[in-house]
């Protein structure tokens, strides 16, 4: 659904994208993270076409945006549907009027955008809040109207800039719950930039990490946090803390999946047992219908490297903890 190919963005003396590839599957909700001035804001602007990359190509909805005239372009954009951080709504106009703009732009006639109007409030939980102005309404409800505006034209795609740094943790778990059926609901691919590993961990499906305009690591959430290695997969699912390690012992973490019907989870434990290694904490997670686990054992300084290598062949990633 959206590919990106050797994308670089240069601005006088800043190279702010360095040549990202990636590639986000219809239906997919991923997250974009990284520290302030990674390029993530870029990145995004490049999606919608408000920038073109320096060099390299971008596909939206199998059409390669650098290629398209200007014309063209707005006609693209409308598959493109856009939430930022505080919802970014008229004041002047009610909830219903903010959602039915781009209907107008579109072309669309009255009637036709009074009923899509009330389709979409259905949709995002405000079928009576039409008439209210945006001082009317919640941070959380303006941010639902925002996500009713930005999928108005039936877009292929949603983009969500910050969509709740502005709001309390119940409501971005609401508007977070939110994205979530409507992608279940219209099949829309959904890119979130956002600097909260919570909204990753709870919405995302798939993360890229960016530094300093690069991917650092891209891949499947599940894949991420199961990888004992990653930096972005501990700032996700943090391994457990242990405070004192036994005497004579050396800390391993391991990191699992477990979904229904598949015996990994017990598995894993029976191996555990059999190599004599004590589960001393573990932390898990719930993506989905899959059950992530993160354990960390102790083990005896001279097993260390047998009980690694015997978790290696069974498929299961472990690395020894840094003092
Ligand atoms: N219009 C511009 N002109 C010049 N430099 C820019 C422009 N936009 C961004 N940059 C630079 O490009 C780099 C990436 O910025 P960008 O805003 O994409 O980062 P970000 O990851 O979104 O950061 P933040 O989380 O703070 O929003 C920064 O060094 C920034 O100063």
């Amino acid at each position: 659904m959206i590919t990106l190919d050797g994308v670089r963005k240069v601005y006088p003396g800043v190279v702010a994208l360095d040549g990202i590839d990636l590639n986000i599957p219809a239906g997919q909700i991923h997250g974009i993270v990284g520290q302030s001035g990674a390029g993530k804001s870029t990145l995004i602007r490049c999606l919608t076409a408000l920038e073109r990359p320096t060099e390299g190509h971008i596909w939206v909805d199998e059409q390669d945006l650098s290629s398209l005239t200007p014309n063209q372009l707005r006609t693209a954009r409308r598959s493109i549907g856009m939430v930022f951080q505080g919802g970014n709504l008229l004041d002047a106009r009610t909830a219903g009027q903010n959602i039915a703009y781009p209907l107008k732009v579109a072309g669309l006639d009255r009637g036709g955008r009074r009923e899509r109007v009330q389709e979409l409030l259905d949709l995002v939980g405000l079928g009576d809040r039409g008439d209210s102005y945006p001082s009317q309404l919640s941070g959380g409800q303006r941010q639902r109207v925002a996500i009713a505006r930005a999928l108005a034209a039936r877009p292929a795609v949603l983009l969500c800039d910050e969509p709740t740094s502005a709001l309390d943790t119940q409501t971005t778990e609401q508007i977070l719950d939110l994205i979530k059926d409507v992608r279940d609901q219209t099949g829309v691919t959904v890119v979130i930039i956002t600097h909260e590993m919570s909204v990753v961990r709870e919405t995302c499906d798939a993360v890229t990490l960016l530094s300093k305009g690069k991917v650092v690591q891209s891949g499947r959430l599940d894949e991420i946090i199961t990888d004992t290695g990653s930096r972005l997969g501990a700032a996700i699912v943090p391994p457990p803390k242990v405070d004192e390690i036994p005497p004579g012992t050396t800390l391993i973490d391991i990191a699992f999946t477990s979904r229904p019907g598949e015996p990994s989870g017990s598995h894993v434990l029976s191996l555990v047992a059999e190599l004599g290694a004590d589960v001393t904490a573990g932390t898990f997670e719930t993506l989905g219908s899959a059950q992530i686990a993160r354990l960390v054992l102790s083990v005896e300084n001279a097993r260390v490297d047998s009980t690694i290598a015997a978790l290696a062949a069974q498929g299961i990633d472990a690395k020894e903890r840094a003092a």
